[in-house]
């Protein structure tokens, strides 16, 4: 009997926002995001995107409506920083024409720039650190020019400077982002809009504010949460998008659930 991973998913996921979706190791938050990139069949339902249904697209359709950055993207040999970003255009070329100029190339350039990849864009894929290889893959994603960006665990492989320069850079982007990640101080500075999953559910969705509330927080994670005194609640803390000094201080620390005396 097939495991079923996800249920009763009803969602409406707004555009125009950065989405964040969120959740302990195991809720379903990968699952969910393959179900919407069209890796994964969802076994009753469907999905629409931008009003079309996505079952009904082809592998192209696809791929010029949605990138997606996997947390364990494939293994890559023999080519170079560059080959891989240019790779981002395939959806665009007609078949045999690749490696000749396509009219975008200036996205790929704009890419390197903006991910600062210029310096190594020669150099063997395979001997880049997992934060550069990361950099790469989401130049790939910006240079596909999808209108729609999912990603899993952009940030786990960067350092604080780049995830925070990620993020920041997500919400200029005019793609539509839908990311997961873990860490709920940076959810609630750099998403608009947030789903909390838990066992394959939706627990709640809806702004930081209304999400990033201690009760849920605890009863989702099993933990204690403790407000930043300078922060008390997450307004102060979203309030502050786009500026990375305020986005530098946690709005709340974690703590294991302290045991119950008798
Ligand atoms: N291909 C698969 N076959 C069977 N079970 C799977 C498969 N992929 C995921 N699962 C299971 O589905 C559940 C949800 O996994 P998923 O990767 O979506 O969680 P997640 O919220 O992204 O977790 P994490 O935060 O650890 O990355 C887990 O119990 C996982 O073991």
């Amino acid at each position: 009997m097939p495991k079923t991973i996800l249920s009763n998913l009803n969602l409406s996921i707004p555009s125009g926002q950065v989405v964040g979706i969120i959740g302990p190791n195991g809720a379903g938050k990968t699952s969910l995001l393959n179900i919407l990139q069209g890796r994964i069949k969802p076994s009753s339902g469907d999905v629409k995107v931008l009003g079309q249904a996505l079952g009904n697209m082809s592998l192209q359709e696809r791929a010029q409506c949605i990138a997606y950055v996997s947390q364990h993207p494939p293994h890559v040999f023999d080519l170079t920083v560059l080959d891989v970003v240019k790779f981002g255009r395939l959806p665009h070329i007609q078949m045999f024409a690749f490696g000749q100029q396509d009219a975008q190339q200036d996205l790929v350039k704009k890419a390197l720039h903006r991910f600062h990849l210029e310096d190594i864009k020669d150099r063997s894929f395979d001997a880049l650190s997992g934060g550069e290889q990361q950099r790469a893959y989401l130049a790939q994603a910006m240079v596909q020019d999808a209108c729609i960006l999912l990603m899993d665990e952009p940030i786990n492989h960067l350092d604080i400077k780049h995830q925070l320069e990620l993020l920041s850079q997500l919400r200029d982007l005019p793609q539509d982002v839908i990311l997961t990640l873990h860490d709920l101080n940076l959810a609630a500075s750099y998403c608009d809009h947030l789903i909390l999953m838990k066992n394959g559910q939706v627990v709640a969705q809806g702004t930081p504010r209304e999400v990033l509330t201690t009760n849920l927080i605890q009863s989702t994670y099993g933990i204690d949460v403790t407000f930043h005194p300078a922060c008390q609640h997450v307004d102060d803390l979203v309030g502050g998008k786009g500026d990375l000094s305020s986005e530098s201080v946690p709005f709340m620390s974690y703590h294991q659930k302290a045991p119950k005396h008798d």
